[in-house]
């Protein structure tokens, strides 16, 4: 049972219910028992020492009328012996063997206890006398007188624990159920401040110094706890941190490799692509750079003075504000004069600077970055990127991809400068050079063509002729009697009449498109490219016809008067065998042929390139 109780709920409070209730019970039936034995040692002693003293005073007398053989007066002694109390029964015996009993109920001396004395007179024993002792009657006595106790006891004892029940409960139970009920609130999962009710913890008993303990073992485990918690959400705020922080790291490591791609694409287009092309190749990039910016606008001016114009500009379509600097000088140095990033936004913009808040409001611009485009010694353009509307959001990265960019359009301009001036040189060394191949091409004193290209021209002609399996004309020119001519009228005024035969022949030339050379001295070449005979005979006339009708008087021409020229000329359907200086010498001989059948004339012959023979 106590078993089972101890393990009931009320474990602690039924189990010393039930402990004070048993030792108290031992403890009354221990006190009744021992009571009953004092009683029962005490009416024992109390009855010995009783009847003694009778004893001692009536033995005697009992003596005395044993041996006077008093009957009377010793059945009397006997019997008032006898009826003392506890006394169950009397015996004497004299020596004569004479029994006498007192008058009680039993006269059996087999178990009963006895107090003996022996009898003497005058010195001699005559007999002995017996006491019997009725125990039993003691010992109901001692019960009877015992039982009263034992209920006192049984109460006192009954009292005591309900007593020390209560004490127990109030002192002790009550409060570790209180310190129980205190502690099953405890939730470690939560870092709700907790306190053991002070009444509890007050107490300097050992409850009280468990509750204390409680308390305190709490607070170090809530320390713990709030500690433990305290780190995590320091972990978790650190976790979220990195985690912030890695995106972020990866944003802009996405924004810095488009940054890197774009610069790459720029550069590489910009070498690759064609000079004329830069201004396209710049707009394809603005609206990456737009987006990296996070702006609404990016433009590429250049500036040259006051004047200000844009190369680039995103979005394309977007209106570009005209910008003049004549008597602006303080915003131009502001913009030109930047060493470093500047970005300026309208809501931050220093109140005194009057001129350059104008100029943004002008431009309908709310945030600005610039940087300026430059050589290292003189500003020459400007990147800027705006925003309209709001501000703009600007960093490390951002400045510096701007000013990478900055810089690679100063180069670009740079280059381009050099460029220019690289082309400008190169165009004047191509026209001197032309001028040099002309000069070194023309002859002197008459401007035609020397030998040199119309021989060129000639072997062209040739395998265009040859190509298109047509006739080609060479003629050969010289005038007649030069040489007594400048004998008669000086070699300046040789070289005159040169000029004037030149010119003259130049007009006929052009009008046939036909290559005119100074071949040497008085003789010239023309060239008569798809020619048939009659062509090359009619334009060969018309040579002569036209010095003849300059009418130059020569007094050395006996048969003419003037000057007048010699023809001789070959017409050729070439082969890829012909060769040039074949043909000019078979002109020749034909010229030969005119000078000596007089002057003044024509000698055209066919030259059959197959056989090579002048027909
Ligand atoms: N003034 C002048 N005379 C030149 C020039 N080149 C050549 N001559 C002269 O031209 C003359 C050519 O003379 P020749 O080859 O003997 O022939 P020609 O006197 O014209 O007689 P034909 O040719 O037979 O009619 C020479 O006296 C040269 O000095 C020149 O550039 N200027």
């Amino acid at each position: 049972m106590l078993k089972s109780l101890s393990k009931s709920r009320q474990s602690i409070q039924s189990k010393l219910s039930a402990i004070v209730l048993g030792v108290s019970l031992v403890f009354a039936l221990v006190s009744v028992t021992v009571q009953l034995g004092i009683t029962y040692s005490h009416t024992v002693d109390w009855t010995t020492k009783s009847l003694e003293k009778r004893v001692k005073s009536t033995i005697s007398t009992i003596s005395y009328s044993l041996k006077q053989d008093d009957l009377t007066l010793l059945v009397r002694q006997i019997q008032q012996l006898a009826d003392m109390p506890y006394v169950s029964n009397v015996y004497l015996i004299g020596d004569d063997g004479q029994q006498y009993w007192a008058d009680n109920a039993s006269r059996s001396k087999t178990d009963e206890h006895f107090m003996h004395h022996d009898l003497f007179y005058q010195g001699k024993d005559i007999g002995d006398l017996e006491i019997y002792l009725d125990y039993d009657a003691i010992k109901d006595d001692a019960f009877q007188s015992a039982t009263p106790s034992a209920l006192i006891y049984i109460f006192e004892a009954m009292l005591v624990a309900f007593l020390l029940i209560v004490i127990v409960r109030r002192t002790f139970t009550r409060r570790i159920r209180a310190l129980v009920e205190s502690v099953d609130r405890i939730d470690l999962n939560r870092v709700n401040k907790f306190a053991i009710p002070e009444k509890l913890t007050s107490s300097e008993d050992e409850l009280g110094q468990v509750a204390r303990s409680i308390q305190e073992l709490y607070m170090r485990i809530r320390g713990d706890f709030v500690h433990n918690k305290l780190k995590e959400r320091t972990l978790k705020q650190h976790k979220s941190l990195l985690a912030e922080e890695v995106s972020v790291r990866a944003q802009e490591l996405e924004w810095q490799n488009l940054a890197n791609k774009l610069l790459a694409d720029l550069s590489l287009r910009l070498l690759k692509g064609h000079k004329t092309n830069v201004e396209h190749d710049v707009r394809i990039c603005m609206p990456t750079l737009a987006k990296l910016f996070e702006s609404d606008h990016v433009f590429w001016l250049s500036i040259d003075q006051e004047r200000v114009s844009y190369r680039a500009s995103y979005p394309v379509d977007s209106h570009e504000p005209s910008i003049d600097f004549s008597d602006n000088y303080k915003v131009k140095r502001w913009l030109m004069e930047a060493h470093e990033v500047a970005t300026v936004d309208i809501n931050n913009i220093d109140e005194n600077a009057i001129a350059e808040r104008d100029f943004l409001e002008h431009l309908g611009v709310h945030s600005l970055s610039m940087f300026p485009l430059t050589d290292g010694r003189k500003s020459f353009g400007l990147v800027a990127t705006t925003t309209n509307h709001r501000s703009m959001r600007w960093n490390e990265n951002k400045s510096l991809l701007l000013k990478r960019f900055a810089t690679m359009l100063s180069e670009l301009t740079i280059r381009e400068r050099d460029h220019l001036a690289m082309t400008e040189l190169q165009e004047e060394l191509i026209m001197a050079n032309e001028r040099l191949r002309l000069e070194a091409e023309t002859d002197e004193l008459t401007r035609l063509l020397n030998r040199r290209p119309f021989s060129r021209l000639f072997s062209t002609a040739l395998y265009d002729a040859e190509d298109e399996n047509a006739s080609v004309t060479i003629l050969m020119i010289d005038i007649d009697h030069f040489k007594a001519y400048n004998d008669i009228y000086g070699h300046l005024q040789g070289d005159k009449v040169l000029s004037f035969v030149a010119r003259a022949m130049d007009k006929v030339a052009k009008e046939y498109h036909a290559p005119l050379a100074r071949f040497g001295g008085e003789e010239f070449a023309m060239l008569l490219p798809k020619s048939d005979e009659d062509s090359a005979q009619h334009v060969a006339w018309e040579l002569c016809q036209t010095i003849r009708d300059l009418c130059i008087p020569h007094q050395g021409s006996a048969n003419s008067g003037i000057i007048t020229i010699s023809i001789g000329g070959i017409i050729c359907k070439p082969t890829p065998d012909t060769q040039p200086n074949q043909l000019l010498e078979s002109a020749d001989q034909c010229l030969y042929k005119a000078k000596r059948a007089g002057r003044n004339r024509a000698e055209l012959k066919r030259y059959n390139a197959s056989t090579e023979e002048v027909v």
